[in-house]
């Protein structure tokens, strides 16, 4: 079932990368939104969800996460790796790769994509660190061209805490090179803790 669903949304990325990429005649254009309608007729029986309403998909992230669900075709997705795998210790290390889908100004990914990418990895650094909670302010610093089309190397870690407030950081590198990174700070949310499993928020928690 989830094999299935992580297919799909893969196939579902192929289709939105050659959407972006592709230029053709009208009538081949015509053919394939047809084709996408009947696929998407299947879904829709499968649902009485209307698009838009809250998916209230909770925590940890899951196969629909928006940045590292393989079942959700929005993400791109990032593959979160263990930590101390590729990063020193309590680093949390991930590998994500954009599309041409994701780029802002010519040849680079868009600053929003980096932006969301750092985000997700100061959540998951708190949530690591067993603060999990929510960005309140996140500042991104923009050193380089970030590319799509390769691998980016993800590293975050937590820095400091005062009470409920988190603060992280966050870097992306290719080739040994910063691109982007990112301080942020998070306040610790109970309800979060409750659903990671019992990581505990730190003193003066909600
Ligand atoms: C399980 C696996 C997970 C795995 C994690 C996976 C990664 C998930 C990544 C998802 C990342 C996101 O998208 S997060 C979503 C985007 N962010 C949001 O939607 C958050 C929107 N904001 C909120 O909902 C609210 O601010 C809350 C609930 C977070 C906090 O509200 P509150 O409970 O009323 O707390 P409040 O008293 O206002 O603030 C608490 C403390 O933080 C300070 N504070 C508040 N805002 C700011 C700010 N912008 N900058 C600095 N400091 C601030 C306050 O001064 C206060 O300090 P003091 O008086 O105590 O000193």
């Amino acid at each position: 079932m989830l094999e299935g669903k992580a297919i799909l949304a893969a196939r579902i990325r192929e289709l939105i990368e050659l959407t972006v990429l592709v230029d053709g005649p009208e009538s081949m254009f015509a053919e394939a939104a047809d084709r996408v309608a009947a696929v998407v007729s299947i879904l829709r029986a499968a649902t009485d969800s209307e698009p838009g309403v809250p998916a209230g998909r909770g925590w940890p992230p899951g196969v629909d996460d928006a940045l590292e669900g393989v079942g959700n075709p929005l993400a791109p997705p990032m593959i979160i790796g263990h930590p101390g795998e590729s990063g020193a210790d309590g680093e949390v290390a991930a590998l994500v790769t954009l599309g041409s889908a994701h780029e802002g100004a010519p040849g680079r990914a868009h600053g929003g994509w980096v932006a969301a990418i750092l985000d997700h990895a100061v959540g998951r650094a708190a949530a690591q660190a067993g603060s999990p909670g929510m960005t309140v302010s996140l500042t991104v610093d923009y050193h380089r061209a970030t590319p799509y089309g390769v691998p980016l190397d993800v590293r975050s870690r937590r820095v400091d805490q005062a009470g409920r407030k988190v603060f992280a950081s966050a870097e992306i590198l290719t080739d040994g090179q910063v691109t982007a990174s990112a301080t942020a700070t998070l306040v610790t949310v109970r309800a979060l803790a409750n659903k990671a499993g019992g990581e505990r928020p730190g003193p003066g928690s909600d």
